[in-house]
């Protein structure tokens, strides 16, 4: 029989659920109507909470070194999965979608930000990367991050790589030949990223164009976690109409 979701809430997990966002998301999962959180998740809880509980979609905001597991599990088990958790290299999205070859209407979303500021501001970027000789990328973020660059950060410079690359432009000129180690940041796909941790901070993002007499800079600010919510909520509703998988916000917001 299929599942009519309108009629009866959609059963949610959160993993993570004792950290700052996995908290977050239980208070916004607990107040939509349309949603039921059966199960909260943290370190050292068994994954089987989730099927005792009759979970049907899983929210993971974890760590990068545990968020393969969780993901095994929950397909293997036939839950659905909105990821925020970073860290997805292109081998870990070949392995998710492996899994979701053999698990025929299964849906994993990973999105490595759900604020809908944060997901314009990559697609601005994408669109700016090819009028423009220069470009570096700053991100900013609160000291207690895990991961370096952040997952944001990455998959900006990505987006910008592939289409300076589409474009024929090469990389970005920098006469630099006496540097000190990090000092000019990293390099992701051949782009610039530089990373700043700052008490205060929350989450924040710069992307740096310049060519000639002219620069652009595109910012986001997330002054608090309550503005990756409505992205996240966006994804736990759409998720089980998604079969395979999806990367980013975008196609659900019409971009
Ligand atoms: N995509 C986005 O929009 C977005 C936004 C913010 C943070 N993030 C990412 O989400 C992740 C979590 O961020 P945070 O700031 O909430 O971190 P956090 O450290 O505050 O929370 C992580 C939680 O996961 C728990 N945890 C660890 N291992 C677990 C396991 N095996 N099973 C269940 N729970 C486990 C920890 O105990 C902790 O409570 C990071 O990778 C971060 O970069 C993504
Ligand atoms: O606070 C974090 O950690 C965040 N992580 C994501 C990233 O790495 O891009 C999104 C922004 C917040």
């Amino acid at each position: 029989m299929t599942r009519d979701y309108a009629a009866e809430p959609l059963r949610v997990g959160v993993l993570g659920a004792k950290g700052k966002m996995g908290a977050e998301v239980c208070n916004a999962v607990e107040h939509a109507d349309d949603l039921s959180l059966v199960a909260a998740i943290d370190a050292g809880d068994a994954l089987e909470t989730l099927t005792d509980a009759g979970a049907e979609a899983v929210v993971d905001f974890t760590h990068p070194d545990v968020v393969m597991g969780n993901l095994e599990f929950a397909v293997n088990c036939g839950i659905h999965c909105v990821v925020g958790t970073t860290g997805f290299t292109e081998e870990r999205l070949a392995t998710l979608r492996g899994w979701l070859d053999v698990s025929p209407g299964l849906g994993v979303l990973i999105a490595p930000n759900f604020a809908i500021g944060a997901v314009l501001t990559m697609k601005f970027s994408e669109l700016a990367a090819k009028y423009y000789e220069s470009v570096e990328v700053i991100e900013l973020h609160h000291p207690r991050k895990a991961d370096a660059p952040s997952g944001t950060a990455a998959r900006t410079a990505q987006l910008i790589a592939a289409a300076r690359a589409e474009a024929g432009l090469p990389a970005s000129p920098d006469a630099t030949s006496q540097e000190l180690d990090g000092a000019r940041g990293a390099l992701v796909d051949d782009v610039r990223v530089h990373s700043i941790r700052l008490s205060g901070l929350i989450a924040h993002q710069e992307v740096l164009f310049g060519t000639e007499g002219e620069t652009l800079s595109i910012r986001h600010d997330s002054m608090d976690r309550k503005s990756f919510m409505p992205g996240v909520l966006l994804a736990v509703r759409s998720v089980p109409t998604l079969p395979g998988l999806t990367v980013g916000l975008d196609s659900l917001l019409g971009l």
